[in-house]
């Protein structure tokens, strides 16, 4: 058995002098790509459902009208050959998904932690708390952030959570609770892991479930990390400070968007309400943020990095904040190459906005602009709201 040093030795109690940045990000992706003009004939096809042709046209209709050009998935044509009943409608099949996800969810989180890693370029053992944030891939004792922990040789006395399963805006709980803890804890460093699979709710195209038929055109895995600390030292490089985080709960929406896990595999509705409810409340719940920002009569000098919920999402955003085009740029990308992936999607669309900033020659990894906001979307509706600060570049 191997010995145990004291962890609370290794954490500082005293606060952090600043605030907490986001110090280093990592993405990964399954190895199976799928072009979404293929997308309707491989979806049909492997469910057997080409005689649903009515369905399949509405299908295509979405997918085309979906914003996506690709997604990635974990699942192969075999593993569905060897469980029938995933494509087998409302058929119990909770035992193969989970089978699947307790072997490929850490796998895909371990290649993206192990990317951050590389980026923060710092020894593992510095890393003080592990988040593991995930809707679909955490339903097994030890978790994967047990996992996940083990494989890059984290401390044993790393502090783990779980983040789970808040649906879409589960990165941005992530980032905000880790911003928390490295500002009340000095020279903490919490590495945040977002996995998505949707093995968990792949099924068959059902007349009776149209929310999910619409999940099916927008939705692809994924993973993401994020490294979060404050008073980084010389050489840690900060890409984006986390200046303030919050939620705002939308009353009497939560029949917009639910989802729940049956033996059938995770099922969820997407209903139509949901952008209208965003329509009616997005300004309110942003009100007190865009105040502190001292931007709310100049919201396009701010940079944005929005959850790519959905191409009708972003538009919806664009037109209500009256953003000129450029501003959501970054979750166009996002959701155009890989889908909405849930979580890691915010992930991805940080490190997109970073890298466009790059590639633009921008003074700021926000684009130019100085201070930005994060947003996500999910169940109830909940609306997760950070102000970032850029840093220059
Ligand atoms: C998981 C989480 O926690 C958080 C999340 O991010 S959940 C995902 C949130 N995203 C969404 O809900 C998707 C948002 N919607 C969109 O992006 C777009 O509406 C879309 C791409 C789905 C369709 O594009 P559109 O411009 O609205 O096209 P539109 O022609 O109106 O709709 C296409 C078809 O889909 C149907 N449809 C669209 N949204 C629907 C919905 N939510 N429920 C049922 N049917 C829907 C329309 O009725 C239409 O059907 P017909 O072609 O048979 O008439």
């Amino acid at each position: 058995m191997g010995s145990l040093d004291n962890g609370s030795a290794r954490i500082n109690n005293q606060k952090a002098n600043g605030l907490a940045s986001i110090l280093a990000i990592g993405t990964a992706l399954p190895p199976i790509c799928i072009k979404q003009d293929d997308y309707p004939d491989y979806y049909f096809r492997v469910t057997k459902s080409d005689h649903k042709t009515q369905l399949k046209e509405k299908f295509r209709r979405i997918c085309e009208k979906s914003g996506v050009t690709k997604r990635y998935t974990v699942l192969t044509e075999d593993m569905i050959k060897e469980n029938e009943n995933i494509i087998t409608y409302k058929a119990p099949s909770l035992d193969a998904r989970q089978a699947i996800l307790h072997k490929e969810t850490p796998k895909l989180a371990i290649e993206a932690a192990l990317k951050t890693i590389q980026e923060w370029g710092q020894p593992v053992s510095k890393i003080t708390h592990l988040f593991f944030c995930s809707s679909s891939g955490g339903c097994y004792l030890p978790s994967s952030d047990f996992q996940i922990a083990k494989a890059l040789g984290l401390e044993p006395t790393v502090q783990r959570s779980m983040v789970f399963p808040h649906g879409c805006y589960v990165a941005s709980s992530g980032l905000r609770l880790a911003k928390d803890i490295a500002e009340n804890n000095k020279d903490a460093r919490v590495l945040v892991v977002c996995c998505e699979l949707m093995v968990s709710s792949f099924h068959a195209p059902s007349e009776d479930a149209i929310g999910m038929l619409i999940g099916h055109a927008i939705f692809g895995d994924g993973a993401a990390c994020a490294i979060v600390g404050a008073d980084p030292e010389p050489t840690e490089r900060p890409i984006f400070e986390l200046v303030k985080g919050g939620q705002v709960i939308v009353p009497d929406t939560e029949d917009c968007l639910g989802g729940w896990v049956m033996e059938m595999g995770w099922i969820y509705d997407l209903n139509k309400r949901l952008l209208q409810a965003l329509a009616d409340n997005i300004l309110g719940a942003l009100d007190d943020t865009l105040r502190l920002t001292g931007k709310r009569d100049d919201l396009n000098g701010l940079f944005y990095v929005l959850h790519p919920g959905g191409r009708a999402i972003i538009d919806l955003l664009e037109e209500k904040l009256e953003l000129t085009k450029d501003k959501l740029e970054s979750s166009r990308r996002v959701l155009s190459n890989y889908g909405n992936m849930w979580g890691p999607a915010l992930v991805f669309t940080l490190d997109e906005m970073r890298r466009k900033s790059k590639e633009d020659n921008a003074t700021t990894t926000g684009g130019g602009s100085e201070l930005g906001l994060m947003m996500a979307f999910g169940p109830g509706l909940t609306t997760e709201i950070m102000v970032l600060r850029s840093v220059p570049l």
